[in-house]
């Protein structure tokens, strides 16, 4: 049986997000798993997502770097109780803050891998650390802050 990814658990009134919601089909759609006590996802930038000829967009390394993270969040908080992304009471995540260091150009010509880690988890509060890179190198590092989704953020029909 294939692994599912974390964003596969999300249920459909919370899977439209630009970039890690299954039912956005002009989103990212970026999958997310458990790699020890890391979390990783692979991206593949198109060529329309070009910063200077050659090297990917800064939005897009955040964006990748913000759904990752609230993903690994999600699945943090549930590791953390002892139980399955299919089980109730749902965690749901949100991104508070979205910090992100470029360190190096990123090439637009292969493929992206995002890893992820728990900094810290506490109340309703996950932050995690993650890197970007290309080829084996770091090119970019993020730190998000991840919180539980407030009520008064309950998706609109
Ligand atoms: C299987 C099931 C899985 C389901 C999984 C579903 C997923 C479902 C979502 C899917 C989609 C994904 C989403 C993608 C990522 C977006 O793009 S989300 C969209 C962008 N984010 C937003 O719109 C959020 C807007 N902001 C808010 O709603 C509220 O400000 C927040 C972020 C929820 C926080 O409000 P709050 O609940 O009142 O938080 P508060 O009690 O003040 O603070 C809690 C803690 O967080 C800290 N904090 C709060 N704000 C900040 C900040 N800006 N900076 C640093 N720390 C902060 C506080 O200091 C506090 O820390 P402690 O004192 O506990 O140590």
């Amino acid at each position: 049986m294939t692994e599912r990814a974390f964003q596969d658990y999300y249920p459909d009134d919370v899977s439209h997000c630009y970039g890690c919601g299954r039912l956005n089909e002009k989103g990212h759609q970026i999958k997310s798993y458990w790699d020890g006590e890391e979390t990783v996802t692979h991206y593949t930038p198109e060529p329309y997502h070009t910063a200077i000829p050659g090297y990917v967009y800064g939005g897009l390394i955040a964006s990748l770097i913000d759904c990752h993270s609230t993903g690994t969040a999600a699945a943090a908080a549930y590791r953390a109780e002892g139980r399955g992304m299919d089980t109730e009471p749902a965690l749901r995540f949100v991104t508070a803050s979205l910090h992100v260091d470029f360190l190096a150009p990123t090439p637009i010509d292969g493929p992206l891998e995002i890893r992820g880690k728990i900094k810290e988890i506490k109340g309703k509060k996950v932050i995690i650390e993650s890197t970007l890179s290309a080829g084996g190198k770091v090119c970019a590092r993020g730190e998000v802050v991840a919180v539980k989704m407030p009520d008064a953020m309950k998706p609109k029909a």
